[in-house]
């Protein structure tokens, strides 16, 4: 039998520690049931407008990877959608599967994504640092973009072509100029609720900002992407897979959408 301690052992370490927060409300990610979520017209459209030079390098934080970004500036903000403030962008990674049946945080309609891109905004217009905003109910806001199984996105290749140098935890490679508003779908249309970090410290900060429309991978990106390790150089080897936190309960939200 697993004893719960192997189980434990077997789980990333970020999971050995307690899954839920005591007296969490708006936990994430959740299950977008479409039927339930509530068209809001006054949503407006969400205007993003990145600076490709604010990009800085990508790294392997043992968890996922992340390509961080230059946020000591507006240079690259997210304002509109159902923010009250402008929102600069920090980073973005991305959480994905083993195999292609699952791997995304958030389902729809209980469907699984294969994968997840999360692009990471802070409200700079309210706090003075990213560590602060963490700590607000309007602190951060993450957009998130499922990614599915069809044919080759080329802006993503640029970004797959480096990973084999961040292929072990805590390893860093310069990606000086990377545009990722290459990464979103063309259709404006998204859902919105309020929730939280999906890792720790699971932090009820995030205003979600989820699209609606897919973007499509091929199989040999995704595979770039379960061919990284949480573990570092030397350790013995863990491939970077299944990355993404258990549904939570939808509680007292209602998730709005952009369209009808
Ligand atoms: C205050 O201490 C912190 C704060 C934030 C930390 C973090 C460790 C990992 C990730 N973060 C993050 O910034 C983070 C974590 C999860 C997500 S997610 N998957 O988009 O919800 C985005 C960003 C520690
Ligand atoms: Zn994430």
């Amino acid at each position: 039998a697993c004893s719960r301690k192997n189980r434990n052992a077997a789980l990333h370490p970020l999971w050995q520690s307690p899954l839920t927060i005591p007296g969490g409300t708006r936990q994430s990610p959740i299950n977008i049931q479409w039927r339930d979520s509530v068209y809001d017209p006054f949503l407006k459209p969400l205007k993003i407008s990145y600076d490709p030079t604010t990009c800085l390098h990508i790294w392997n934080n043992g968890y996922s990877f992340l390509v961080e970004f230059d946020d000591s500036t507006d240079r690259s903000i997210i304002v509109g959608g159902p923010l009250e403030n402008q929102y600069r962008l920090k980073q973005f990674h991305f959480h994905w599967g083993a195999i292609n049946d699952w791997g995304s945080e958030h389902t729809v309609d209980s469907k699984f994504y294969p994968a997840e891109l999360h692009l990471v905004h802070w409200n700079a217009v309210e706090y003075p640092s990213f560590e602060e905003a963490v700590m607000e109910g309007n602190g951060l806001a993450v957009i998130g973009v499922f990614l599915k199984l069809g044919a080759r996105h080329e802006g993503l290749q640029t970004l797959v072509d480096a990973l084999p140098a961040v292929k072990h935890k805590d390893t860093v490679i310069e990606f000086d100029v990377f545009d990722p508003s290459c990464l979103l779908p063309s259709c404006p249309d998204y859902w919105t609720y309020a929730g939280s970090l999906t890792t720790p410290p699971l932090t009820e900060s995030v205003t979600w900002i989820i699209k609606k429309k897919p973007i499509e991978v091929d199989e040999d990106q995704l595979e770039a992407f379960r061919m990284l390790l949480f573990t570092s150089d030397g350790e013995e080897e863990k491939r970077m897979v299944d990355n993404f936190r258990p549904l939570q309960p939808l509680m007292d939200r209602t998730v709005r959408s952009s369209f009808q």
